[in-house]
């Protein structure tokens, strides 16, 4: 079955096909050039001529980028500008005006009789010069393609050839007629090199001037395509997944035309060839719909697996070309595979009045309509990235597409609300602002389709800054809750708390609880949890003292975070190595005193006792507790913490510690690691063991397999054991030498000096009795 989009594309297909890209034929006529400092210019052209023309001519530049260079590798040829060039035949005017018509017809000109030109210059091609492949770039406002009026003269070899979308038309020139050559500025072209005699012409921009008239539309063709695209935004996408279930009407019609365009060259009144037919006919279509309708510019980004190993290359059109290839597109592009990505970027957008919108925004693959795919199109740039990129072997292509778009004007909330969702927040909080509650509760609700992607769209803490007042102030307690879900926890401030307790009151604790419990759910990075249990929550709890509702609002906070905590601990508990796992543990520190602090405010006092015990266990590093009490130093209000708990559990294990007596020089045991002892190690357990335990054995040399010798490499790398392990690979099977390294005895030192330390600090801290 055909999709409203197809039947849409469909019966656009049919609207003016006949034109074509390029049109070529010759005339008899003369029209007595003169050139300045040469002199009048007999047809045909003699070698004498062409040399005398040479010999006042300049070597010709060509466009790149938005400069023009002088390259002979592109473009070698002779050029005398249109300054110095007159026609003395009085007949001239009219018989070019004939062409122009002509041209004009062929073409599919919107109004052929007001085609004009603009003599360019005068192009003299001796033999061996030409010029490469290329585009021209749009030198006026209107400039729709180029007039190429090949002088009379004897030359071989020189063919001009234009093509478009796999097309080509090939001009040779002839011994007594102007050969005319026309064709449209996205087509590319090329003169091979002449291989004898010379070849002599005129160039000249064509320009369409003024406002288009294309021929009306039967009335019953605009009523279907009217009903087609009421259909298309009546009519679900299809599901995007299996299961997908929440497949929603498109937006808008984003359909690309045929040709291409430049920012200055797009205008609803020179659309080129059958594009002209088309967005009239999509024109009158919106209008029968009252539709809004636009011509925007579609950057279109695709990305493509590429079937076969091909050197890195890129190409550039537009007169722009390739440092290193020039304008050689002949040689191999890759086989295109899979199409894996697609973006459609829209930016400046002309309403049918010509005004204008500076505006950007993504089409989705719903929204998309054409009757040309983009790799029909010439690019504008490619790439290939080889098996190095990051998608392994790909090919991304660029292309200047143009778009027609359309959307039924009541969903412009929506449309807009997407693509800025700021804006529409900023939107509703003015409803709320003007009273109309109503109004402001529907535009809500009509957001919450799409609001979960609103946070990658805009700047996330900006908009949940901004939703959270309008949130609070809606009735509906199921709108609010859905503006509210996209966000996280730790974008709350304590800056908002009022908007929270505006929220509690409207809606009450259980739906409070509910958006922390939704917003504990969104993926936040741990780092930024910490932080914000270190410093947002201690303020929120400081400032919910108000009432006993917000106080309970938070000591439920406070729960919860604690709960997360302990989670996070447990899993850093699990890294193997006991430097990552203690640095990670102290990184928790800051953490642990802002919910310390918190439920100290919030009244949770068993709280606030269990999390001093968990702090006490033999599971936390020391680092941990001891930590805590640095950065207590620098909170004013220490009272009710019972950080003096803390402080004697931290005296009383260092004094322990410092009690023991000091390694005896002689004494190179080495304590077995308290967590898994030898576990997974099966029978080398016991023997690796009695090393470690062993006060004076230093080395041990231990043939072994090579999946064992594994087993005790990894145990020694985790535990961060001071022996060095290698490998002696000499016999069968080799041997693992393992040896006792100094690093016992100066951790054993080192370990003493940071005991001291601390201790000396504690016992110069105080910590006020709580
Ligand atoms: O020499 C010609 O026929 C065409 C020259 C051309 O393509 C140009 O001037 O852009
Ligand atoms: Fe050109």
């Amino acid at each position: 079955m055909t999709t409203p989009t197809e039947s849409i594309a469909q019966q656009l297909a049919t609207l003016g096909t006949s034109s074509t890209f390029a049109t070529r034929f010759a005339i008899a006529a003369d029209p007595h050039l003169h050139v300045d400092n040469v002199g009048d210019i007999p047809l045909p052209i003699t070698l004498q001529t062409a040399h005398r023309l040479c010999a006042a001519a300049q070597p010709a530049h060509h466009g790149y980028k938005d400069q023009t260079r002088l390259d002979p590798r592109v473009r070698d040829t002779w050029e005398i500008p249109a300054e110095r060039l007159r026609f003395t035949s009085p007949e001239w005017t009219a018989v070019l005006n004939r062409a122009l018509l002509r041209i004009g017809h062929e073409l599919g000109v919107p109004s052929p009789d007001s085609l004009r030109v603009d003599l360019h210059n005068l192009l003299i091609y001796a033999p061996g010069q030409f010029f490469a492949v290329h585009q021209d770039s749009e030198k006026t406002d209107g400039m729709l393609g180029t007039l190429v009026i090949t002088l009379p003269s004897s030359f071989t070899g020189g063919e001009f050839v234009v093509s478009h979308q796999g097309q080509t038309v090939c001009a040779r020139g002839s011994q007594n007629r102007l050969g005319m050559m026309a064709f449209y500025a996205d087509c590319h072209h090329e003169v091979r090199p002449v291989k004898q005699g010379y070849r002599v012409v005129l160039t000249y921009n064509l320009i369409a001037p003024g406002a288009t008239r294309t021929s009306e539309l039967p009335q019953q063709a605009v009523t279907a395509l009217a009903s087609e695209l009421h259909r298309v935004w009546q009519t679900p996408a299809p599901p995007r997944w299996d299961g997908d279930t929440h497949t929603e009407p498109p937006d808008r019609l984003v359909y690309l035309l045929d040709h291409q365009y430049t920012p200055s060259g797009l205008s609803w009144q020179r659309l080129k060839g059958v594009d002209a037919q088309r967005a009239a006919a999509l024109q009158a279509a919106a209008r029968q719909l009252d539709a809004e309708i636009f011509l925007t510019l579609a950057d279109v980004h695709e990305t493509w697996s590429a079937e076969d190993d091909y050197q890195q290359h890129g190409y550039w059109s537009d007169e722009q070309e390739d440092e290193d290839n020039g304008f050689d597109h002949n040689e191999d592009h890759p086989a295109l595979g899979d199409l894996i990505n697609s973006e459609v970027e829209l930016r400046h957008w002309l309403a049918p009045d010509g005004s204008k919108r500076e505006e950007i925004s993504f089409a989705s693959e719903t929204e998309l309509c054409m009757n040309r795919l983009s790799v029909d199109c010439a690019p504008f740039q490619s790439e290939h990235e080889g098996y190095m990129g990051n998608y392994g072997n790909t090919v991304d292509r660029w292309y200047h597409r143009a778009a027609v778009v359309l959307w039924p004007r009541e969903r412009n909330f929506v449309i807009r609300a997407r693509q800025a969702p700021d804006w529409a927040i900023a939107q509703i909080a003015e409803w709320l602002n003007a009273g109309d509650t109503i109004q402001a509760e529907t535009r809500a609700h009509s957001l919450l389709s799409f609001w979960e992607q609103a946070r990658s769209v805009a700047d996330s803490d900006v908009l949940f800054t901004a939703t959270l007042p309008v949130a609070a102030r809606l009735d509906d307690a199921g709108i609010a809750a859905g503006l509210l879900s996209p966000f996280a926890l730790s974008q709350l401030t304590a800056q908002q708390a009022p908007w929270l307790w505006q929220l509690l009151e409207r809606h009450g604790q259980a739906w409070c609880a509910e958006r922390f419990q939704q917003w504990a759910e969104t993926h936040q990075p741990d780092t930024r949890q910490l932080a914000w249990m270190a410093q947002e929550l201690p303020a929120l709890a400081q400032s919910s003292c108000t009432s006993s509702d917000t106080v309970a609002l938070l000591a439920r906070l406070v729960q919860q975070r604690w709960g997360w905590l302990r989670q996070y601990i447990a899993q850093v508990q699990k890294y193997h190595q006991r430097s990552t796992r203690v640095s990670a543990l102290v990184e928790t520190s800051a953490a642990w005193l802002g919910l310390l602090r918190a439920s100290q405010v919030t009244g949770c006092s068993t709280l606030t006792e269990q999390i001093i015990a968990m702090l006490r266990t033999n599971d936390i590093p020391l680092e941990v507790p001891l930590q805590v009490l640095h950065q207590a130093q620098k909170i004013k209000n220490l009272e009710g913490l019972h950080l003096s708990v803390l402080h004697s559990h931290c005296t009383h294990v260092l004094e322990t510690c410092l009690a023991k007596p000091r390694r005896n020089a002689t004494d190179w045991s080495i304590t077995p690691p308290s967590e898994h002892g030898g576990r997974g190690l099966d029978d080398l357990a016991a023997p690796l063991l009695a090393f470690l335990a062993s006060p004076q054995q230093q080395r041990l040399e231990w043939p072994l397999a090579q999946a064992r010798r594994q087993l005790i490499h990894q145990f020694i790398d985790h535990h961060e054991l001071p022996i060095r392990h290698e490998t002696r690979r000499t016999g069968r099977p080799y041997t693992l030498v393992l040896e006792k390294t100094l690093a016992l005895f100066e951790r054993d030192t080192a370990d003493r000096q940071q005991w001291k330390k601390d201790l000396a600090w504690l016992q110069r801290t105080q910590v006020r009795p709580t």
